[in-house]
């Protein structure tokens, strides 16, 4: 772990942001990012030269260039599972080989993807149809890093669609699936079940009642139904045909997964060239990552802001806010993206960490949360690093003026959380309205906003697939920058697993056949209410 102590008698002694604006008019340029496309302005946040230097003396002292290439040329950097990492070899569509214990994994990457074209041409011209007729409708079924990448890509992307709709089945609440069938046709439904697994008790139960479903409303499962896993056994045991599974390996993490098959409903609604462009914009984050200077690389000055407010400043969590509407599932995403992957309480050594690992990760698009949280996040007691995120441009050229006022409010925000309201000026502004001194300074109080609040902004020119593409690949690289300096292994994730053991051992009891003796008082109240009201067996 690093020593952070140096950083944190800096950041004690920063000035107010707005000072350092006062003091050096070029702050915005010196401390902001640019690639070809992106610009993430990290100037409203209180690092300095000497702070961003000592950030920087981290990765060095961390290794984490030796890191990054050890993740890209396929070393098992997943040492927990003994795994190569190689999210990034699925968009290295014209790069070279890259080898897993001596093998060239590119040939099957590129074997699949080719796949992936061809299956998701059929469909698309009507050339593959349901009994009824072409496929209107796709309904991936999968959680976790097997629904959220397609999801929010899926939704970010709207404007490029033209294939079938898709919808999203994860919960294995009925009530999801139940309304997502409702409406549908089952002889023109392709259904997806993408899990890498193949285990998952939400997925493998969702993806039975969906073949019930189609089977009773006469579709054809055999025909209706494609897998995306890497375990082949089970997709065949479940009655999938060979053609309609497209396998990845285990070296590509759920979280880190949209980028192959598990982006098939991604495919098939934006097309194969959509998706390419997809998978280029993050290829073009990969190689910026992987050869800019640490001071001018955005995934690794991103990872350090991070790394400052979190484990110097000691905020808790961070607050992703895009304002883009079709970026919506977008904090869903990083959140297990980020909390899944950082979320630890030990070092890669089995230490004990000294200090906090990965943050509280949440959001809502703007401007909505304006109109909701944005209270706490300028006025409350919790310091709330923000991460803004805007498009310069829209995709509705008749709506222009929409987008003026989505671009205003961004930048409105970033602006009064920095600046604030001195106790001062909300007297004066109250002033002349006849309010006795004590009562003035009581509703003056009320309307101060300490201010000083950091906040960056990632702007972008149009969420494009290609920008799209550079943005996650950007957080990925964030995630595994702020692992390799916090010592932890960003790519496993044992903190899921005790929640399913006990969920496995707790469905006799709900369901009645066996008693809920030995269990917690709790928990044997709350399945005692479940039977008394109906629930249960
Ligand atoms: O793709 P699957 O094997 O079905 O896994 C789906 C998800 O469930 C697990 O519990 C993990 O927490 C996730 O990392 C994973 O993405």
């Amino acid at each position: 772990m690093p020593d952070w102590s140096y950083l944190r008698a800096l950041h004690r002694a920063a000035p107010r942001i707005a000072d350092l604006f006062a003091a050096d008019p070029a702050r915005a340029d010196r401390f902001s990012v640019k690639t070809a496309d992106l610009m993430l302005d990290y100037s409203k946040t209180a690092l300095d030269d000497t702070a961003r230097a000592g950030l920087v003396a981290l990765c060095d002292a961390g290794g984490v260039a030796e890191r990054r290439e050890a993740m890209f040329t396929g070393a098992p950097i997943n040492e927990t599972e003994g795994r190569a990492v190689l999210h990034t070899a699925l968009r290295n569509l014209d790069g070279g080989s890259v080898l897993v214990d001596g093998a060239d994994v590119m040939p099957g990457i590129r074997d699949t993807l080719a796949r992936m074209r061809g299956f998701c041409d059929a469909v698309r011209t009507g050339a593959a149809m349901g009994v009824g007729g072409p496929f209107t409708d796709v309904i991936n079924i999968g959680i976790g890093g097997s629904d959220l990448g397609p999801a929010m890509a899926v939704a970010a992307l709207a404007p490029y669609h033209d294939g079938p709709r898709c919808h999203f089945v994860s919960n294995v609440d009925g009530a999801h699936i139940a309304d997502t069938l409702r409406g549908l046709d089952p002889t023109t439904t392709l259904v997806i079940v993408a899990s890498k697994t193949f285990t998952t008790v939400e997925t493998m139960t969702n993806a039975r009642t969906a073949r019930d479903w189609m089977q009773t409303g006469g579709g054809d499962p055999e025909r209706q139904f494609a897998a995306v896993s890497s375990a082949p056994g089970a997709t065949a045991e479940f009655g999938i045909m060979p053609e309609n599974v497209f396998g990845f390996q285990d070296w590509v993490g759920g979280r880190y997964s949209v980028w192959g098959p598990v982006g098939l409903s991604l495919m098939l609604a934006i097309g194969p060239a959509g998706f390419d462009a997809f998978l280029r914009g993050a290829q073009a984050m990969d190689r910026h990552f992987r050869s800019a200077d640490f001071a001018d690389n955005m995934p690794v000055i991103l990872a350090l802001v991070g790394l400052w407010h979190n484990q110097v400043c000691g905020y808790a969590t961070r607050a992703v806010l895009p304002y883009d509407q079709r970026l919506s599932r977008l904090p869903a995403y990083l959140q297990q993206l980020e909390m899944e992957s950082n979320g630890k309480s030990v070092a890669m050594d089995g230490s004990a960490l000294t200090g906090p690992s990965g943050p509280v990760v949440w959001g809502e698009p703007g401007t909505n949360g304006q109109h909701a949280f944005y209270q706490l996040i300028h006025q409350g007691t919790a310091v709330v690093p923000c991460e803004f995120m805007v498009a310069a441009q829209g995709h509705e050229a008749a709506l222009a003026h929409h987008h003026r006022l989505l671009v205003a409010n961004c930048l409105a925000q970033s602006e009064a959380l920095m600046r604030g309201r001195s106790l001062r000026q909300a007297r004066a502004m109250l002033a002349g309205r006849g309010l006795s001194d004590p009562e003035l300074d009581r509703q003056a109080r009320h309307r101060v906003f300490p201010g000083n609040r950091p906040s960056v902004t990632l702007i972008y020119p149009k969420l494009t697939p290609f920008v799209l593409g550079q943005i996650v690949a950007l957080y990925e690289h964030r995630v595994f920058v702020e692992g390799v300096i916090l010592g932890i292994n960003s790519f496993d994730q044992w903190g899921v697993e005790l929640g399913k053991e006990l969920a496995t051992s707790l469905g006799p009891v709900v369901d009645g056949s066996e008693s809920a003796a030995g269990k917690d008082g709790s928990t044997a109240a709350l399945v005692d209410y479940v039977h008394r009201h109906g629930g249960g067996a």
